[in-house]
């Protein structure tokens, strides 16, 4: 398994072809995205990473926006010394305390999530991870049954456990995902939840309360028409994993085509995170 880090730079990239690019990366593999200085750094964890066809993508892109592209430090790098040097304890909101097992437990905060994300994304520390997060801790999620797509560590489906969901089924298509989940759901003393590895085609037939789903823009949009189908009446959906233009009036677009209304949004950066309710 590699874990790559690229840093690209673009000279004179227009936003929508930064988000064409983007769009072509995800099907590469990547699924994280932070800016960086003059471009923007992207993460995938993958077997076999194919650099070559990476290097032909960013030479057509920079053909089609005649334009030059420098590529940085596409390296393996060593995920878990990495994390373990720059992961520190993150507070949200003042009430939920994430730390790693490593540093000391904190009981004073009423939540207290411990992760060991191994190669897995979901620290809280991803400004997309924390606006979902800050959903949770606002919502009424007593008694309520969660789907957490693209569950990652599992640290939205573990949350949601502390905060008194009946029950969580936590998918990702990925398997190192999946296992870390289930380590980080048991490290948690999380006992009602289910997960299982695949994509939209693994989502059991039950009927959900809330959906969860930190993914990115084209995923979304393809997987939204299958989260129609579980998500009970006056159900809600929390997605992030996105910009705002134009990503939010797509995926607005999408859900209304299934009666799903949007609510409202949150935005850290240049990260969205958006509310939408069954109507
Ligand atoms: C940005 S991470 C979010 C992790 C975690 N839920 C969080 O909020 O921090 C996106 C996750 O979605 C998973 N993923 C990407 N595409 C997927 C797909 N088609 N089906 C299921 N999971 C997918 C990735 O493996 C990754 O773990």
């Amino acid at each position: 398994m590699q874990y790559i880090k690229a840093i690209f730079k673009f000279k004179s990239i227009e936003d929508y072809q930064q988000d064409l690019l983007i769009s072509d990366l995800a099907d590469l593999g990547f699924d994280t995205f932070e800016d960086s200085e003059g471009g923007f750094t992207g993460f995938v964890i993958k077997e076999n990473f194919n650099e070559q066809e990476l290097k032909q993508l960013l030479i057509n892109y920079a053909e089609d926006f005649q334009t030059n592209y420098t590529l940085e430090g596409v390296a393996d790098e060593n995920w878990n010394a990495e994390w373990e040097k720059n992961f520190s304890p993150l507070i949200i909101d003042d009430v939920c305390y994430v730390r790693a097992t490593f540093h000391e437990p904190q009981p004073s905060y009423p939540y207290e999530i411990v992760i060991d994300p191994k190669m897995a994304f979901g620290t809280g520390h991803h400004q997309t991870t924390t606006m979902m997060m800050q959903y949770l801790l606002a919502g009424d999620i007593k008694d309520k049954s969660i789907l957490d797509m693209g569950c990652g560590t599992g640290i939205l489906a573990i949350l949601a456990s502390k905060l008194g969901a009946k029950n969580l089924m936590a998918i990702d298509y990925d398997d190192i995902c999946f296992e870390s989940t289930i380590e980080n759901a048991t490290l948690n003393h999380v006992e009602n939840l289910s997960a299982l590895c695949g994509s939209k085609e693994v989502i059991p037939d039950e009927q959900y309360d809330i959906i969860l789903a930190n993914i990115n823009r084209n995923i979304l949009l393809d997987q939204i028409s299958r989260y129609t189908e579980v998500l009970k009446p006056e159900g809600k959906i929390f997605f992030s994993g996105f910009y705002l233009d134009p990503d939010l009036g797509m995926i607005t677009a999408e859900c209304a085509k299934y009666g799903i209304k949007y609510i409202d949004h949150k935005q850290n950066s240049d990260w969205v995170a958006a509310q939408f309710e069954k109507k």
